[in-house]
Parts: structure tokens; sequence; C-alpha cells
């Protein structure tokens, strides 16, 4: 199902969805699928930090050694950030990205607003260090390449902008084995959070999005069908 974006069909009503899975395991690349097809706001919780950083304001300021050393920001800090942002988004369906990242912020998440659906993209971590050592980052937009599987047009420039794109500081392979850990003892608690609180479902990437789940599945169909019906 890949409308053009400018005919992307809308929702029913408001749907809220979080995407979860270890860094580099594609949340950012199956993200920006989804909110063009489907004209969910996309809301990355990295983007957001490296924002602040690239902005120079006190939290990126604050934040920085911490990201670079590959520890997750404090809770108190991420779940107020992120909620401040959620507010502004009140009327509109949107994808989150990157948070919730512990039970914390899952508890501070669900207190607020009640998720439809959380995908998860299950990737062997042997499988992320390459793709993170080889990941090209364009920072003001938060877009991805990978030298292998999604190379820019132009080497080393940005498809949209033709800004130069970078290597992230916190994607060296120390730094990821560390972040790794802290996927392993602090977010996936956040899973078996959810597949007892909601309606969760798993997307392993390897069998590609649509097999994987009856939501998604669902929802996908009546949009479909909807449009259908109505052209
Ligand atoms: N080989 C391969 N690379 C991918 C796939 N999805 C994303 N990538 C690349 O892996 C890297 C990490 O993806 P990204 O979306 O930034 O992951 P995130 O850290 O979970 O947001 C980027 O360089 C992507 O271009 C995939 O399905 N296969
Ligand atoms: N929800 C969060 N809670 C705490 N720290 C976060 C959160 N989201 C992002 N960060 C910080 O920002 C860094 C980069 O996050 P992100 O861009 O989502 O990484 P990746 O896409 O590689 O998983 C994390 O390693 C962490 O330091």
């Amino acid at each position: 199902v890949r409308p053009a974006a400018q005919d992307a069909p809308t929702l029913g009503g408001i749907f809220r969805a979080v995407i979860m899975g270890p860094p580099g395991s594609g949340k950012g690349t199956v993200s920006a699928r989804i909110t063009k097809t489907f004209g969910l706001k996309h809301l990355s919780s990295g983007d957001i930090l490296r924002a602040n950083i690239n902005a120079k304001t006190e939290l990126g300021l604050l934040m920085k050694s911490c990201i670079d050393q590959g520890q997750l920001v404090p809770d108190d800090v991420m779940s107020r950030l992120i909620l401040s942002d959620l507010r502004a988004l009140d009327q509109s369906s949107w994808l989150l990205d990157g948070f919730p990242r512990t039970v914390s912020q899952a508890d501070a998440l669900d207190k607020a607003y009640s998720v439809d659906t959380v995908i998860n993209l299950n990737v062997p971590f042997q499988t992320i260090k390459q793709r993170l050592t080889s990941r090209w980052t364009h920072l003001p937009s938060g877009r991805v390449y990978n030298v292998d599987f999604n190379p820019p047009k132009v080497p080393g420039l940005d498809d949209v902008t033709g800004e130069p794109l970078v290597q992230r500081d916190d994607d060296t392979p120390e730094t990821v084995t560390r972040r790794l850990k802290a996927y392993e003892t602090q977010t996936e608690p956040v899973l078996e959070y959810y597949s007892r609180e909601t309606n969760y479902s798993v997307f392993p990437q390897t069998t590609g999005m649509c097999l994987a789940s009856v939501p998604l599945i669902f929802f996908l169909l009546t949009t479909v069908l909807e449009r259908l019906f109505i052209t």
C-alpha cells in the first residue's frame, strides 16, 4: 500500500502508536515510511535531543555528554520533554519513536495517553553493529542513510537539501556496545510492560512489516477499503 504522499489516506479517528527496537534497528527508517504513507506526525526523542544539542540549548548542553557516552537521559527530563511536545499534537495521530525507553517513561506516557499499537523491530545485535558504523545522518531533519542499504544519491549529501551528512558521535563501536547494554537492561522491560498492558504487535523486520501485525493490517485494510468506496 504505497499511495503518493499528497494522496495519503487519513485516519478515521486519532491513532497513537509507539515504535520500539534496539538502537539501529530501523525505527527512524520505518517511521519515515509509515508517517509519509499515512500522514501521522513523527516524534523522535533522539532527533529532539540532537536538535537541542545543535541549538546549544541549556538542556542540549547538559545532555550531550550523557548521549555521547551511550547512557540514557534521566527519566524526568525525557518525560517532561516528550509529553510537552505531545500536548501540541493533541488533535493529531502520531507515531512516537525512541520514547518510552524505560518502564518509568512508559508509565508517564500511559498516564497521559492511551496508545493503540506498539511496533517492535526485532533485529540481532550483530546486524545492528554493522548498520550503525555505516549510518550517515542529516542532523537537521533526522533523515538517515546507509552506505550499503540506502545510500544517498550523491555520496555524503542529503537527498532533499544537498546539505552534508555526518556520522553521529555516539555511533562508534564502543558507544554502540554501551547503548545495546542500556537497551537490554532498561528498555527490554518496556516490551514486557506493553505485552501485558496493550495491544502489542511484533514486527520482525526480516519478514516485513505487512505480515506481522493484526491491528496494523486491520488499520491498513480499513483505510484502503474506505478509499476504494469514496473514490
Ligand atoms: N540493511 C538494512 N539496513 C537498514 C534497514 N533499516 C534501516 N537500515 C539502516 O540501518 C541504520 C539504522 O537505521 P535507523 O532507521 O537510523 O535506526 P534507529 O536507530 O532504530 O532509528 C541506518 O543506516 C539505516 O539506513 C534494513 O531493513 N536493512
Ligand atoms: N526515551 C529516552 N530516554 C532516555 N534517553 C534517550 C531517549 N531517547 C533518546 N535518548 C538518548 O538519545 C540517544 C540517541 O537516541 P536515538 O536517536 O533514539 O538512538 P537510536 O535511534 O540509535 O536508537 C540515546 O542513546 C539516549 O542517550
